[in-house]
């Protein structure tokens, strides 16, 4: 059989862990948890291994420290080689249990933009890279669909997704938490049988299962079995019924090795873990002669003509030739790659795919873009309307600058929340991605600065001039752009505020604290109380409100020096404010600059974006 080049004894990782423990600190507790209590093993290259246990065992948490996920409170020694190669290529990959994929790209598309992140085209060409991505998508059988959007898969389809997308760089190492949860039985055993054929290439992959089927089960090479911390059987799946036996548990006859070994961590039998873990040290349980026996059979059954396997009435047998048969497959189809794929791309180049793939899913999501913008526009016309000639009509001045403010905040608000839900939403799918190296956190939060910047800035602009023009603002090109550039700030700084809240609190706490903290900022921009009415200490505080800035910034800019008087009516005896001097005064920013105000909302955009990635990081290694 050729086997592929990640049969090369380099590319071939064991994964060995000594004696880890993992402390948790438990909320009202004095005293520390300990999740594992001293757990060693070896999982090897070219074997696919279980990791099994009753609910709370403790598998998820060793996954976990073994992908390097959970570093915090893990005590022991891990050694996995270097975890990245000498070219920066990931030595290890995790397949998360839930299928995080964008739903409006199809199959083909994902597979390519990943492939694009993860290699870099100076080492292999776009046809061979689509070469690549047909020969994975043909091995897990996803060819079909290859043209269906990720949201139309099926549960299995998408599960072959996730590890296709991650064959693209072929690491040694694959982790896969609870690949089979959601799928049917011969759907799970599909899946698990694909990953027996992948180790069978030389790769190491471990994975944690709940209840696994008699056949499921002997699929594994190792099973490695938790219960409260402690590991109670390392060893062959052959070995499990011996294993058990000596321990004074005779499994019945009939019954599925795998569910009396869950049966006895369990604790149904009486409480025998640490009898059991003592026992589970022996390494002897790790080889079984019914291994060799498989073998064998393979080479007879490999060698036989597919009528004679169809006669084949030995269930086993024909499982093994059809497992062999598709690790055959398997190595033949993706043997080349693994020479070919030399480096990484640069961070450059997976900025500008990242910021292609934020805008085909901007245009693709209708009601991110083309509903909002409808509906910025509607409410354009509806408020322009409800203030009608306040932009010229002397006797609306106080309204026209309720109105500036008023815009301010209707921008703010639409623009905040929708950031707000954004990354909760959007977390899974980049803790999967950058864990396993596709690109770097800040690679990604620049291009979504990139590409949500012109988005938000063109939202702004079509509320804010269907507005000015209804209202009659003055119509000179200069005063225009000023109002137009203070919209613009308020709606890129409110873009970075719901990132900050959404990656600080939960949404249902992002919707509250982002509501209560716009009221302030409005009550302290100095219009619904004026400045010189403030408290001194108050006046202070308001300096923390982009709103003041803004308000500052769009009065100087429609009032200041050079404004003709506004109107005022007939039917009127006397309009106060007629002068825009007068107006400027009675808010008390007659001396005030724009360009400094721009200056300071320039400034606080800027801490809201930093703020709002150093939390987004905080939160992507806190999940
Ligand atoms: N950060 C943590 N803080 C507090 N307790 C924790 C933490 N992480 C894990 N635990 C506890 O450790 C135990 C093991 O959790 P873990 O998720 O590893 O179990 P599991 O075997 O994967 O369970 P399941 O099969 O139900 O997913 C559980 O009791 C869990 O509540």
């Amino acid at each position: 059989m050729d086997m592929s080049s990640s049969e090369d004894s380099s590319s071939r990782i064991d994964i060995n862990f000594e004696n880890i423990v993992y402390t948790v600190s438990v909320p009202k507790q004095k005293e520390k948890k300990d999740v594992l209590k001293g757990v060693s093993g070896r999982f090897k290259s070219g074997e696919l291994t279980a990791i099994l246990g009753p609910s709370g065992a403790g598998k998820s948490s060793l996954l976990n420290i073994l992908t390097g996920f959970t570093t915090h409170g893990v005590k022991g020694v891990l050694d996995m080689g270097e975890k990245s190669s000498s070219n920066g290529q990931k030595m290890c990959s995790y397949i998360l249990q839930e299928d995080n994929l964008y739903p409006f790209f199809t199959v083909n598309e994902t597979m390519v933009i990943a492939a694009n992140l993860k290699i870099s085209s100076r080492c292999m060409s776009q046809k061979e890279k689509q070469s690549l991505i047909d020969n994975i998508l043909d091995t897990l059988h996803l060819t079909d669909a290859k043209e269906t959007r990720c949201r139309n898969l099926s549960g299995g389809q998408k599960k072959r997704l996730s590890i296709a997308l991650e064959l693209i760089d072929d690491p040694p190492i694959l982790f896969l938490d609870e690949p089979t949860t959601g799928l049917d039985s011969s759907c799970s055993t599909y899946t698990i049988r694909l990953l027996h054929n992948l180790a069978r290439e030389g790769r190491t992959i471990v994975c944690t299962i709940h209840q696994p089927s008699a056949t499921i089960y002997e699929l594994f090479d190792l099973v490695y079995v938790l219960a409260e911390g402690h590991c109670i059987y390392q060893g062959s799946v052959q070995n499990t019924v011996p294993y058990l036996a000596q321990q004074g548990f005779q499994c019945p006859q009939f019954h599925n090795p795998a569910d009396y070994l869950l049966e006895v961590a369990n604790g149904e039998y009486g409480n025998f873990t640490y009898q059991l873990a003592k026992a589970a040290m022996s390494e002897q349980w790790r080889t079984s002669t019914n291994t060799v026996y498989i073998r064998d059979e393979y080479e007879l059954s490999s060698d036989k003509n597919d009528d004679e396997i169809s006669n084949d009435t030995d269930e086993k047998r024909i499982s093994v030739y059809t497992k062999t048969s598709e690790s055959e497959n398997l190595s033949g189809k993706l043997s080349f790659k693994s020479s070919i794929i030399k480096t990484t791309p640069s961070e450059l180049t997976r900025l500008w795919i990242l910021i292609s793939r934020c805008n085909v899913l901007l245009f693709r999501d209708w009601t991110v873009t083309h509903l909002k913008l409808l509906l910025h526009f509607i409410s354009g016309i509806i408020i322009g309307l409800y203030f009608g000639d306040a932009g010229v009509n002397a006797n609306k001045s106080i309204s026209n600058v309720g109105f500036l403010i008023i815009n301010a905040v209707y921008l703010w608000y639409t623009t905040m929340m929708p950031g707000v839900l954004r990354f909760p939403a959007e977390i899974s799918i980049l803790k999967k991605e950058v864990f396993n190296n596709w690109y770097k956190l800040r690679t990604y939060y620049i291009a979504t600065l990139i590409t949500s910047t012109p988005i938000h800035t063109l939202f702004a602009l079509v509320y804010a001039t269907v507005v000015y023009f209804i209202t009659e603002q003055p119509p000179e090109p200069s005063r225009y752009l000023k109002v137009m550039l203070v919209y613009v700030l308020v709606v890129i700084a409110a873009d970075g505020f719901g990132i900050l809240l959404g990656t600080l609190v939960n949404p249902v706490n992002g919707t509250f604290f982002g509501a209560i903290s716009s009221c302030f900022m409005i009550v302290f921009c100095g219009f619904l109380v004026l400045f010189k009415h403030m408290p001194v200490i108050m006046q202070y505080v308001s300096d923390f409100s982009l709103h003041k800035y803004c308000l500052v910034a769009l009065t100087v800019a429609t009032y200041e020096h050079g404004r003709p008087d506004l109107i005022c009516p007939e039917d009127s005896l006397y309009c106060h404010y007629s002068k825009s001097s007068i107006i400027m005064k009675e808010l008390g920013v007659e001396t005030e600059s724009y360009s400094m105000n721009i200056i300071k909302m320039f400034a606080q955009l800027l801490v809201f974006k930093s703020l709002a990635f150093i939390t987004l990081r905080r939160r992507l290694i806190k999940s």
